[in-house]
């Protein structure tokens, strides 16, 4: 029987992104994946048809699903929105649902995009870097959460940062996995001098390294440092390993050693389930005009069939239709360089499918 893979272009950008992406799909299905699509509700869209950001049905929809690809929620119509039900919300509540623990934000910077970076050729060049992000704990989702009124004018707001030692363990296992597949160096990035829960991460991954994985060099690094030494000299990570909200903010900052946030796939999983995820938001101000780069989606969709389809050939097919798309000199306006070709959203997806048709 044919497998499901669901899509949930979400808001904004979403939207366009993902349209780039179900053609990529279809080739797919042209080309021997026995999958059949579905599409979804989630975010600003499924709060506006249904009342909420996240629908039963997305979710049961999920379940049922090989694999599930989504754009991006959010956006500036959405923002007068108490946060409870804000299209982010549903981002947070899939991943949680399905329990996507890992999510994998690969930041490889190709070649013909070297010059793309804001950041010197050469500190960039041949970067090919990891990040492992735990995706369903961390302050995102620690209680108690909330704003409350102090009753004399002030209120105040707080969130809560907590880690179980089995979740911190079941990331790091991920993180030492990938990098015996990689060039076997994890770096645990936490703030272990200040913050008890991430001084318990910074004891999990030691002891599991210790017990399992005492091949792999492993070094720790305290967040603050660990944004310098990205832009300083990112060459000397591999993998790096990190809570909720630091791979939040890691890997947008690693993004633009590769030219562009609109260039980082991702890959968020489960022991059951998966979801494959550009690593931006909706781009509100790009929205509606045609412009986004869609290849951080259709490297996702490249994952899915690497990681959820096991399709390995049509993902190498994805990878190196992107890379053709980059040789042809097509650029979308985010990674634009002089004298290459200034191409749309669309342009970019329908060049990734006659690339991968002409191979
Ligand atoms: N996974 C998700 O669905 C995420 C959703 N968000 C939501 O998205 C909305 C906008 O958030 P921002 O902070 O502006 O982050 P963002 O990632 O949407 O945009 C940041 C900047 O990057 C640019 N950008 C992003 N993706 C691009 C692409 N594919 N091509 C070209 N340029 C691209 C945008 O134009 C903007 O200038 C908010 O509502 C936020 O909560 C933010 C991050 C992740
Ligand atoms: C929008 C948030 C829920 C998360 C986020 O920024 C991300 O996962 O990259
Ligand atoms: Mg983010």
């Amino acid at each position: 029987m044919a497998k499901k893979v669901l899509v949930l272009p979400g808001d904004g950008i979403g939207q366009e992104i993902t349209a780039e992406a179900v053609k990529v799909l279809n080739w797919a299905i042209q080309n021997g994946a026995d999958i059949t699509l579905e599409e979804g509700l989630i975010g600003g869209t499924a709060y506006d048809a249904t009342g909420t950001p996240l629908p039963a049905e997305t979710i049961t929809q999920a379940k049922a699903a090989q694999a599930v690809l989504l754009g991006a929620v959010g956006g500036t119509k959405w923002e007068p929105l108490d946060i409870s039900v804000r299209p982010e919300k549903g981002l947070l509540g899939i991943r949680k649902a399905l329990d996507l623990y890992c999510n994998l934000r690969p930041a490889a910077v190709y070649p013909q995009l070297a010059d793309a970076s804001t950041l010197k050729k050469e500190v960039v060049a041949g970067i090919d870097i990891m990040v492992v992000r735990e995706l369903s704990s961390g302050i995102y989702f620690g209680q108690p959460r909330g704003v409350e009124d102090l009753g004399d004018g002030r209120k105040k707001g707080f969130n809560t940062l907590v880690y179980t030692t089995d979740e911190i363990e079941r990331i790091a296992r991920k993180a030492f996995e990938a990098a015996r597949k990689r060039s076997n160096r994890v770096c645990s990035v936490d703030k272990a001098n200040v913050l008890e829960s991430t001084e318990l991460w910074r004891e999990v991954v030691s002891d599991l390294h210790k017990r399992e994985y005492a091949d792999v060099e492993l070094s720790h690094m305290y967040v603050d440092n660990a944004a310098m030494q990205l832009i300083r000299n990112p060459r000397q990570f591999d993998v790096i390993v990190t809570t909720n909200m630091f791979g939040d903010i890691l890997s947008d900052a690693a993004s633009m050693l590769t030219g562009s946030i609109g260039m980082l796939p991702s890959a968020s999983l489960g022991d059951q389930f998966a979801l494959y995820e550009p690593i931006h938001g909706s781009a509100p101000d790009i929205a509606g005009k045609g412009i986004a780069n869609p290849l951080a989606t259709i490297l996702s969709v490249a994952m899915m069939l690497r990681y959820s389809l096991e399709l390995p050939q049509l993902a190498d097919g994805v990878e190196a239709a992107v890379v053709t798309v980059l040789d042809q000199g097509l650029r979308t306006a985010d990674i634009m360089q002089p004298g290459m070709t200034q191409v749309g959203t669309a342009q970019m997806g329908d060049a990734v499918l006659a690339a991968l048709n002409n191979a």
